[in-house]
């Protein structure tokens, strides 16, 4: 036996090593200090020096192999509840945010957050917290929530500051979860990565671009008009069900010419089960970085959708040199539209494939089947948006993109929509520069702070929107009366500056063609016994917004235009 490296005397006990253990666990804390930790190597560490601690007590020490695992478990949980307490102390007392109001238990731990993501509860709570506590709050260790609309530019403006931010961890995390483990357009950090690699996707949503996707856009509202008749026929639908299944088909040919073909088969296809199962994941288990990281190791949701995305790019690439494929938005992110090759590499195509799906399909489909249900939730709304369209457009479908775009009610209720029920309802995470950023109202947000700005606290704020919490889609079409507010600078559902939105454009395409078809086409009523108070309970931020089905009944218009 050679001789021990450290020198205990084990013959009273094990205290030594406790509190060797206490030891550590302060140093280690110092090591991190100011840094969550990030990846997975922390816990093969930690997992490492546990297997080294057992080998050495047992070869060492000659303790039994059971009596050795069984101290370095105690070891170890005096390391965890030392390093707690010892975070717990530093994030209270001597943080550089500590002197932020918020609620105190989820400024100490990330942990803490994970229940309400779960339970989808992030915006509601946030908005609660603004209420009681202020417009800028602490809601996590070294994070900060604001609901201030003048906030916007400070935090994600081109220029000052802002333009020094990075992206906050929780876009790393989407990354770390995969194996690809490559940034996508979204998750790029840095501002300057970003903005090259958006010229790219510029070129995929600029109007000539957005031309050639219409008649897909078109083809696939006429199903769903087809298809909602058919079984509408039958009894109530979902139309909840029938938008995402039509937010996912349109994702899926227009982003790389492959549909899922749901709206025809009246199913959800696997990846998109997957998927679904995938985003609650990272919603929930965001908030720690380690977590999110491991996932990828075991067979999970992500990794399997991963692997679709993969094949199902590789063979648009084939498909693509053979020239059969064009008017998708990869002809143009694959270089094809202008004859170029790609500029990215497949990893990178890779995770823009996902982030097209995911960004483009639930956003629109949960703001038309929501924009259908205040519709027809608020006595008077459907008849009068009826009424518009049939003026314009008699007995024409509505499928002129130009003249939808200039319909004022039609675009009213969905700006109200989003309004109420932004599909990103919770803060878009920057990392401040160094030297920190000024907010407009004077406060001072430190360096290496996690901040975003509150999008559906503001939007239902009284001071940006007079009963802020009513469907009222003329609040868009007038100036505000006496003693009311319309503050449109509040209004945030597609983010903001150079990384807002860039499918908003062909969102509104989906979004003004749907309702209006739908509204031209049927007579529809929320089903007999549906319960609103239920649904608007039931909608959650689970990344994406996740809700319960909006049971309606549908039948032929009575009183459409008739052929003169
Ligand atoms: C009602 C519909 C939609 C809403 C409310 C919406 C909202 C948003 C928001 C808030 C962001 C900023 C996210 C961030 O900074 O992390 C964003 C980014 C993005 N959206 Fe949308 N979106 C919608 C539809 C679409 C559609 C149809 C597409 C695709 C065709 C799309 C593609 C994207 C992409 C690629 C980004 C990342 C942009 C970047 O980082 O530069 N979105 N969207």
């Amino acid at each position: 036996m050679s001789a021990p490296l450290l020198k205990l005397d084990l013959s009273h006990g094990h205290t030594g090593l406790y509190v060797l253990s206490a030891a550590l666990a302060l140093l280690s804390h110092l090591a991190v200090q100011l840094r969550e930790p990030r990846a997975p190597p922390f816990v093969h560490l930690f997992l490492f020096a546990a297997a080294a601690a057992v080998y050495a007590l047992h070869t060492q020490y000659a303790l039994p192999l059971g009596t050795a695992a069984a101290v370095v478990a105690r070891m170890a949980g005096v390391w965890v509840a030392t390093i707690f307490a010892s975070m717990a102390i530093y994030r209270t007392f001597f943080h550089r945010l500590r002197r932020f109001p918020g609620p105190r238990r989820f400024a100490l731990s990330k942990f803490v957050s994970i229940p309400m993501d779960l339970a989808g509860q992030r915006p509601y709570r946030v908005t609660r917290w603004h209420e009681q506590y202020g417009s800028v709050i602490r809601i996590g260790p070294r994070e900060l929530s604001v609901a201030d609309p003048a906030a916007l530019p400070a935090i994600y403006g081109a220029t000052g500051a802002s333009a020094r931010c990075t992206r906050g961890p929780w876009y790393a995390f989407t990354v770390e979860s995969t194996r690809t483990s490559s940034y996508n357009l979204q998750s790029t950090p840095t501002m300057t990565d970003h903005a090259a690699r958006r010229k790219v996707w510029d070129a995929a949503f600029s109007l000539k671009a957005l031309k050639g996707y219409e008649e897909n856009v078109i083809s696939n509202v006429e199903l769903v008009i087809e298809q909602v008749g058919a079984y509408g026929a039958k009894g109530p639908v979902d139309v909840g069900q029938w938008m995402s299944w039509f937010g996912f088909d349109v994702m899926g040919e227009v982003g790389f010419g492959r549909g899922f073909d749901m709206v025809k088969s009246a199913t959800t296809a696997k990846p998109i089960v997957l998927l679904e199962q995938g985003v609650k994941l990272i919603m929930a288990s965001g908030n720690v970085a380690w977590l999110m990281a491991m996932f990828k190791y075991l067979p999970n949701p992500i990794v399997l959708f991963e692997a679709w995305i993969r094949e199902t790019l590789e063979q648009r690439v084939r498909e693509g040199k053979t020239g059969v494929v064009e008017h998708d938005v990869f002809s143009w992110l694959l270089g094809e539209a202008k004859n170029q090759g790609a500029t990215q590499t497949m990893p990178e195509l890779n995770a823009d494939a996902g982030l097209l799906i995911v960004a483009g399909s639930d956003t629109s489909s949960n703001t038309m089947a929501i924009t259908i249900y205040e519709l027809l939730r608020n006595s008077g709304a459907y008849a009068r948006l009826q009424a518009e369209v049939d003026e314009e457009f008699g007995i024409e479908n509505a499928t002129d993109f130009t003249r939808l775009g200039k319909l004022p009610y039609l675009n009213a209720v969905i700006n109200e929509t989003l309004r109420l029920w932004p599909p990103v309802a919770s803060g878009l995470q920057r990392n401040t520069p160094p030297e920190g950023l000024l907010l407009p109202d004077g406060t001072h947000i430190p360096g290496n702070t996690v901040v975003s700005t509150a999008t559906y606290t503001m939007h239902r704020d009284a001071r940006n929107f007079t009963d802020p919490h009513a469907f009222k889609p003329d609040r868009w079409l007038s100036k505000p009366a006496a003693g009311e507010v319309f503050n449109q600078r509040a209004f945030s559902a597609f983010g903001y500056g150079p990384t807002g939105c860039i499918g908003k454009n062909l969102a509104f395409m989906e979004m003004r063609a749907m309702i209006a078809r739908f509204a031209q086409s049927f007579d529809a009523q929320l089903a007999p016994g549906f319960s609103p108070e239920r649904f608007e309970a039931s909608i959650k931020d689970c990344f994406v917004l996740v809700k319960d089905p909006i049971n309606i009944t549908v039948t032929p218009r009575r009183n459409a235009p008739k052929p003169q």
